[in-house]
């Protein structure tokens, strides 16, 4: 984790430098993240830049609506078949060229380590894949039809959802002016007004940060629902659950349970989480931001090194407040985000 530091430190700074052309102005900061974060991914996980990962980005986001809409999608005779054709077709050559974008990446990987630029795959996330690809023992080996679905899911899994978290993070925190003087306070305790580092477990130390984050995961989970499909007959409590059911756990149920979390569930609280997770509610397995079990997500201390090290590097430079033209519309893709986007007000500190 700490070799990604610098690149994740790196990817801020770019994003910082342009908003010095904004001070004083509206900024959409869900915008900037979908910047920040593409690049951070590309660099991090495939050894790209945002420029080079941007086309696959945008096909893969297309994908997604056009996923989301045929899910959505009510049924009409004649204009549906036409619609549901088109829809089909556009998402088969969608599918071609992203599996083309990605199979480009994964042969210049090879190439690299055949002409010795590298001296193995490389250790980012594409390398561990490619070398698994490339492996000689049949039992171990991992197809590049495998390969190039664990891509994109990581392309998918990596960026909206980490997106979606810093842009409710700084919603909160334009709004609740006073979490944000205490989190910048925290951030200058710690590294003044240096770049922040992961040596001597500084974000580890970070409580403020960690409060904020939780209670926003809470109200503003990225995932909505986990879902998990039941293989053979299971029995869960009184309920005999046949093979092949599909199982939607819905995380924001639990997370606005007022049972478990106290009459003041619908308000942003981040000193429930003072204690830790363990001590915020009467039964904290229903906080699920990351899912749980064998599938949790691989890479969650990824996302709250990426995030705390750009909240960081945000507050230790500027103050920021909502904008009036913000229009409160949250609404669900693959992850949930703000749909007019997340206009703020910054100030040089
Ligand atoms: C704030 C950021 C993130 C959130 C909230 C998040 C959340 C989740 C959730 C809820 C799941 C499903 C877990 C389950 O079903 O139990 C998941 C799975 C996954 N996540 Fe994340 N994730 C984040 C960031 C990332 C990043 C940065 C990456 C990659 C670099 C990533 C890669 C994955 C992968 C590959 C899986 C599938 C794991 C499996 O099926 O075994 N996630 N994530």
């Amino acid at each position: 984790m700490q070799h990604m530091v610098p690149t994740i430190v790196g990817s801020v700074q770019n994003m910082l430098e342009k908003w010095s052309y904004h001070e004083g102005k509206e900024i959409d900061v869900h915008e900037e993240f979908r910047i920040l974060t593409s690049d951070v991914l590309s660099k991090t996980a495939f050894g790209s830049s945002y420029v080079e990962g941007q086309k696959i980005f945008e096909k893969l986001g297309r994908l997604l609506s056009l996923v989301t809409a045929n899910n959505l999608r009510v049924d009409l005779p004649i204009i549906g078949k036409l619609l549901n054709y088109y829809t089909n077709s556009e998402a088969d050559e969608l599918e071609k060229e992203i599996r083309e974008s990605f199979m480009q990446i994964i042969r210049k990987r090879i190439e690299k380590k055949d002409s010795g630029e590298l001296n193995y795959y490389g250790s980012d996330y594409l390398g561990l894949l490619v070398a698994a690809n490339q492996e000689t023992d049949e039992e171990k080996k991992v197809t590049i039809d495998t390969l190039i679905d664990e891509c994109k899911t990581a392309y998918f899994a990596g960026q909206d959802t980490t997106m979606a978290l810093l842009s409710w993070v700084i919603f909160v925190l334009a709004i609740h002016t006073d979490w944000q003087e205490k989190a910048r306070k925290e951030v200058f305790d710690l590294f003044d007004d240096k770049h922040p580092t992961t040596s001597d477990n500084n974000l580890a130390k970070m409580k403020i940060m960690t409060m904020i984050v939780n209670e926003t995961f809470r109200l503003y989970p990225p995932a909505l629902t986990l879902r998990r499909l039941v293989p053979c007959e299971v029995r869960l409590g009184k309920i005999l659950l046949p093979p092949q059911s599909h199982i939607v756990i819905p995380t924001l149920v639990g997370h606005t349970d007022p049972q478990i979390w106290g009459e003041d569930v619908h308000v942003f609280r981040p000193d429930r989480f003072a204690e830790g997770v363990a001590k915020a509610a009467t039964n904290t397995n229903v906080f699920l931001p990351f899912g749980m079990g064998p599938r949790i997500c691989v890479a969650q201390n990824f996302a709250g090194t990426e995030a705390k090290l750009a909240l960081s590097m945000i507050l230790q430079r500027y103050s920021f407040s909502l904008s009036p033209s913000y229009v409160h519309c949250p609404i669900q893709s693959f992850s949930v985000f703000p749909q007019q986007g997340i206009p703020i007000i910054i100030h040089k500190l």
